[in-house]
């Protein structure tokens, strides 16, 4: 079973520039979890959701063809469709954004279905300090390339965690891929 797989350049820098302005000029939520209620400790972000943000149709399109294309070349899941919209996170210094150890599959409806995440990089590694993602598998926890438009695709109960940002702020793209249970 595969860890991570990172796909570079998935988005431009100019296109992870323009979804960082964009998400700036939308109202943010705070960040909720996959089980209702919020623990600071475990997860202090900014989140907006990209199906609320205007002109992203593009974004969708393009996280469904890397998707599609890293799932056929590698991990051969059985999904179905992509049924939450993407979320836009901002791990701020000012409060120390991080996210603690977690796997993505939750107990809604939606989370439960989730198989494959994808996380893109959106800010320039020189951007911040801390904020990096660790995904623990296989007895190996792996760092994801800092390298902004990079992604990484890894199977969505993987345990997961970003690190407390301690200088500037680091922008994310997460989308799930969901299908039924595993069999
Ligand atoms: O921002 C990240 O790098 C990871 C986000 C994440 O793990 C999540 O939203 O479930
Ligand atoms: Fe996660």
């Amino acid at each position: 079973m595969i860890a991570f797989h990172p796909v570079e350049a998935a988005f431009s820098a100019v296109e992870c520039a323009q979804l960082v302005e964009i998400a700036r000029a939308a109202p943010t939520r705070d960040a909720g979890l996959v089980r209702a209620g919020r623990d600071h400790n475990l997860r202090r972000a900014d989140l907006v959701w990209v199906d609320d943000l205007p002109e992203t149709d593009w974004v969708m399109d393009r996280l469904i063809a890397l998707v599609r294309e890293a799932n056929r070349a590698l991990f051969d899941f059985d999904l179905q469709d992509f049924g939450e919209s993407p979320q836009i996170a901002r791990y701020g210094a000012e409060r120390e954004g991080h996210f603690g150890w977690h796997s993505d599959i939750g107990d809604s409806p939606l989370a439960a279905r989730r198989k494959l995440t994808l996380v893109t990089q959106l800010s320039e590694d020189v951007a911040y300090k801390g904020g990096t993602l660790e995904v623990w598998m296989n007895a190996n926890v792996s760092t994801a390339p800092l390298k902004q438009g990079t992604a990484v695709l890894f199977p969505s109960f993987a345990l997961h965690r970003v690190q407390p940002v301690t200088q500037g702020e680091r922008f994310s793209l997460t989308v799930w891929a969901h299908g039924p249970a595993f069999r």
